[in-house]
C-alpha cells in the first residue's frame, strides 16, 4: 500500500480555520485537497473536547471516559486527548482533522503524541491544521496554508520552510504606569510551606515549599497532570484544597477569614478561555477600562484619566487606531494582547497567565511573549507564566518544575 498522505496546513489569525474544516468533514470538494471529497473524515480538537465533555455533563452520561471512573473534566488535557483520539479511531475514519493538536501538552505528552500520530500517518490520511510550525510532524508530504480563506501551496518543502520563518518582535514605548498605585508593601506575596493536595485518595501535590517575591517573573511547568492548574487555583482562591494548608496569600494565613474579594483585587488572571467572557459589542478602549472596574462590561461613563490609560495601552499594543472597534472583531492574537493590558491596568501585585500562548501562530506568540517580558522588566507586577510549550523568547527569572510521582508531584526550583 502507498504511504498516506499527510497533509500540514499552516494557519494565521486571518485563517477561517472552521470554515475549512466543515468543508473537509462535509466532503466539499476543494482543489487542493481533492481526493478528500469522497472519503471520511473526524475531527481531533480541543473543541471537540469540551463538546464531549458538555454532553457527558449535561446527559451525565460517559462517552469519552466509558472505560474509566474519572470524568472527562477532572482529567489532565493530556488525558482527555488521549481519549478523545482512542475514541475517533474506534470509529475507523478515512482521515483525521488535527487542529493544535500539541496545544496545553507538556513537552513529553507532545512527544508521545507525536509519535502515536505518525504511526497513525501510516494507514490514515492526516490534515493537520496547526498555527506554530514547530508542530509540524516529520512526516509530512505536502504543506499548505490557510490565509483567509485562501489555501495557498507551495512549489516545494523548502519553499514553504522558507517562505514561513518568524523574526522576533520587540514593542516601541513603555508600560503606561497605573492611575493608583495598589500598596502591597510585603516581600513575600505567596508562600507555600510543604502543601500536599490528594483527589480521592491520589496523592497530587507533594510537600510543595514555594515563595513568589514582589516583582518576580516566574515560569510554571510540568508534565499533564502534574498539579499546575490546583497550584494555581489554590493561589486564585478558587480551591478549596488551600484550606488547612500552610499557605500565606499576600500575608494572610488561608483560613484566617481573608475575603476572596480581597484576593482577587490583587491578582491579574489571564487564561484563553477568560476571552469567552467577553462575547458582547466592547470597544477596545471599554476592554482596557472595564479592568479598572472589574467588569465584565463598561457600566459607568470613563473619566478622561481612564480614557487616557486606556489610549496609553492601545499605543503600546499597536491598536490606537482600532480604539473604537470592537474587542469581538480582533484576531485571536490582537485579542490576547487586550486581555493581558486589561489585567495588568491596575498593575496588580501578581500577574498569573496560564497557558497564555496557546492556539497562536508563531508570530502571534512572539508578540505576546514580547509584551509578557516587557511587562515584567518595567513593573513590579510578580509574574507566573504556565506553559508547557518552551516559548523560545521568554525570558522568566525563575523556573518552578513539578516533577510528578506515586506520592504526588514535588517541585524544584530552576534559576
Ligand atoms: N476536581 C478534581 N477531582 C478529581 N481529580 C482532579 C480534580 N482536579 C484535578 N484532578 C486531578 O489532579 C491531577 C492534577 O490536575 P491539574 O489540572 O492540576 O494538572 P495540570 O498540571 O494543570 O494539568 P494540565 O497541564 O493538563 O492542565 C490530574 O491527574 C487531575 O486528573
Amino acid at each position: 500500500m502507498d504511504q498516506p498522505k499527510v497533509y500540514a496546513i499552516l494557519t494565521n489569525n486571518t485563517s477561517t480555520t472552521q470554515d475549512l474544516v466543515q468543508e473537509l468533514l462535509h466532503q466539499k470538494p476543494i482543489s487542493q485537497l481533492q481526493e478528500l471529497s469522497t472519503l471520511n473524515g473526524l475531527l481531533f480538537s480541543r473543541s471537540e473536547i469540551d463538546r464531549f465533555m458538555d454532553e457527558e455533563e449535561r446527559h451525565d452520561i460517559k462517552i469519552l471516559t466509558k472505560d474509566r471512573p474519572q470524568s472527562l473534566k477532572t482529567m489532565s488535557s493530556g488525558e482527555q486527548k488521549k481519549a478523545l483520539l482512542n475514541h475517533l479511531l474506534e470509529q475507523n475514519p478515512d482521515f483525521l482533522v488535527l487542529i493544535n493538536p500539541y496545544d496545553n501538552l507538556d513537552v513529553a505528552t507532545q512527544a508521545n503524541l507525536k509519535e502515536r500520530l505518525c504511526e497513525i500517518g501510516n494507514s490514515r490520511i492526516l490534515v493537520q491544521m496547526v498555527s506554530r510550525l514547530d508542530d509540524i510532524l516529520s512526516i509530512t508530504t505536502h504543506f499548505l496554508k490557510l490565509e483567509g480563506n485562501s489555501l495557498k501551496t507551495y512549489t516545494s518543502p523548502e519553499a514553504f520552510w522558507s517562505k514561513n520563518r518568524q523574526d522576533s518582535v520587540v514593542f516601541e514605548g513603555s508600560i503606561p504606569p497605573p492611575i493608583d498605585v495598589l500598596e502591597c508593601n510585603l516581600p513575600d506575596l505567596v508562600v507555600m510551606k510543604n502543601v500536599s493536595v490528594s483527589f480521592d485518595g491520589r496523592p497530587v501535590l507533594n510537600h510543595i515549599n514555594w515563595a513568589i517575591k514582589q516583582g518576580e517573573f516566574w515560569q510554571l511547568i510540568g508534565p499533564n497532570g502534574s498539579g499546575k492548574s490546583t497550584i494555581l487555583s489554590m493561589i486564585t482562591g478558587d480551591s478549596h484544597k488551600g484550606y488547612g494548608q500552610d499557605l500565606t496569600l499576600f500575608g494572610q494565613k488561608k483560613g484566617s477569614g481573608e475575603s476572596v474579594w480581597d484576593l482577587k483585587q490583587k491578582i491579574g488572571y489571564y487564561t484563553p478561555a477568560v476571552t469567552d467572557k467577553f462575547r458582547g459589542y466592547h470597544s477596545l478602549e471599554n476592554m482596557i477600562i472595564s479592568g479598572l472596574h472589574d467588569s465584565i462590561g463598561l457600566y459607568v461613563q470613563p473619566t478622561d484619566i481612564e480614557k487616557n490609560l486606556a489610549h496609553q495601552w492601545l499605543k503600546l499594543l499597536n491598536l490606537y487606531d482600532k480604539r473604537e472597534d470592537y474587542f469581538r472583531d480582533l484576531s485571536v492574537g490582537d485579542k490576547r494582547l487586550v486581555m493581558v493590558a486589561r489585567a495588568m491596568v491596575k498593575h496588580p501585585p501578581l500577574l498569573i497567565l496560564d497557558e497564555p500562548t496557546a492556539g497562536l501562530d508563531d508570530a502571534s506568540a512572539s508578540l505576546f511573549v514580547a509584551l509578557v517580558n516587557k511587562i515584567a522588566a518595567e513593573s513590579d507586577s510578580a509574574i507566573v507564566f504556565v506553559s508547557h510549550r518552551k516559548e523560545p523568547q521568554l525570558d522568566p527569572q525563575y523556573i518552578f518544575e513539578l516533577h510528578p510521582s506515586e506520592e504526588g508531584s514535588i517541585g524544584s526550583i530552576k534559576q
